[in-house]
């Protein structure tokens, strides 16, 4: 009877928007140790002196609305925004050109699960990146889309140019800390790459279009190797001293880790502020959620991530694809951090546009779910 009415007020608690002082409140020590006994999705862990002492959000992390406070964690975010780059940098390195309908349609559901900025396409030289030659179209299609923003990449005025015209209200331009990558991705050193970025920001203050900054190859690089935390906090200054309003620093081929990761935010973070900063991954080496999780713990709150971990860039051989959105939002569910994203809209959106590449699904928290669907079955 007890334990009926226990239970009966557990499953009422996790329906509802419960914290964990809700659940510690409710439940004295034993109760804990039989109600996770009793359901294992219910993980409340005890310390020696048999005090609860930390909630493990296991599953049904999306109902709960706290930030962690326990030592390890106190410095992450309440709220993440995730910048959603899948139709631009995820199609960009797809070696079949997919319809304009399937990346206004994989748009349309990633925006329907909440993601509020969608990197759309790019601007670029169709000789280059034939991938988003359709630039325009796509443009004029996702005209009508509530809710989102859609930032375009432009590598110069012609594209800067093009892009306003096809209604773009927002842009992004991409440098890098590397001098062989700027030259192999834009054909050109950086200085003469940050001139041409000038131009553009200042064609984009006139008409009051946010500029987002990238810097690629922030950690390695894929001629150089070894790319020095100094170089990527100079071009990061160059970027927002001329006028971006967010410098998004690019792990382009997915060779950072924690411990190379932290120096280079740190030289960063000391030319340029925090909250004008974002971190984007590549996981060529399975690194991204570590070092995603070290970026949040340092001040950052805005992560790049690529619907079923789609992309690398066409010219650095060897990387990977971005971190999957799925896998950044279960984590952060997890952490209690909010994103606004509803996961399984985000999980759909992940299937769609797989089944048009003709692959699986690729994110972890895909896969995982898909497998424990198969084996409910059996
Ligand atoms: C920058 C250029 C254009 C220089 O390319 P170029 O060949 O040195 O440029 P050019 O000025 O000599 O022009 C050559 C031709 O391109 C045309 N052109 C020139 N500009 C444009 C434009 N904007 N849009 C359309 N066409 C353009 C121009 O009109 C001309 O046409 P032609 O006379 O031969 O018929 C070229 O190198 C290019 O398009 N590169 C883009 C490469 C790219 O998109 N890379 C992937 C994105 S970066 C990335 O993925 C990293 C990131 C951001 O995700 C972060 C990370 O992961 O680290």
């Amino acid at each position: 009877m007890i334990a009926a009415r226990r239970l009966d007020k557990i499953s009422r608690l996790m329906g509802s928007r419960a914290t964990p002082s809700a659940f510690l409140k409710a439940f004295n020590k034993e109760s804990l140790l039989w109600t996770e006994s009793l359901n294992p999705k219910v993980r409340l862990l005890g310390n020696d002196d048999g005090d609860a002492v930390r909630f493990s959000t296991y599953h049904y992390s999306s109902n709960c609305n706290h930030s962690p406070t326990n030592k390890v964690l106190r410095n992450l975010p309440a709220h993440v925004k995730i910048v959603e780059v899948g139709p631009r940098d995820g199609l960009q390195n797809e070696k079949e050109i997919v319809p304009t309908s399937t990346k206004v349609q994989l748009i349309k559901m990633l925006v329907s699960s909440g993601l509020t900025v969608v990197e759309a396409t790019s601007f670029v030289s169709p000789k280059w990146v034939p991938q988003l030659a359709d630039a325009k179209d796509v443009m004029d299609a996702i005209r009508n889309i509530q809710g989102a923003r859609f930032p375009v990449l432009t590598p110069n005025l012609k594209g800067f140019e093009a892009a306003v015209s096809a209604g773009a209200n927002e842009v992004a331009i991409f440098a890098s800390a590397s001098e062989s990558f700027s030259k192999s991705n834009i054909n050109c050193s950086i200085e003469d790459s940050l001139a041409r970025f000038r131009d553009v920001v200042s064609a984009a203050r006139e008409i009051s279009l946010p500029v987002r900054g990238y810097v690629s190859c922030v950690v390695g690089c894929p001629v150089e190797g070894i790319v020095p935390p100094s170089k990527v906090a100079y071009v990061a200054k160059q970027l927002f001293d001329m006028g971006c309003s967010e410098i998004s620093l690019g792990d382009t081929i997915g060779v950072g880790t924690p411990g190379t990761v932290i120096p280079m935010l740190e030289n960063v973070m000391n030319v340029v502020p925090i909250d004008n900063l974002a971190v984007h991954f590549h996981d060529t080496y399975g690194q991204a959620l570590s070092n995603i999780l070290t970026s949040l713990q340092m001040g950052i709150s805005t992560v790049d991530s690529s619907v079923s971990g789609l992309g690398g860039c066409p010219y650095a051989k060897g990387a990977s694809g971005n971190v999957a959105t799925e896998d950044v939002v279960y984590m952060l569910n997890g952490l209690g951090i909010e994103t606004n994203v509803d996961l399984e809209k985000l999980l759909l959106a992940g299937d769609f546009i797989c089944k048009h590449l003709r692959r699986p699904p690729s994110s972890k928290t895909a896969v995982a779910l898909s497998s424990k669907k198969a084996n409910s079955k059996l």
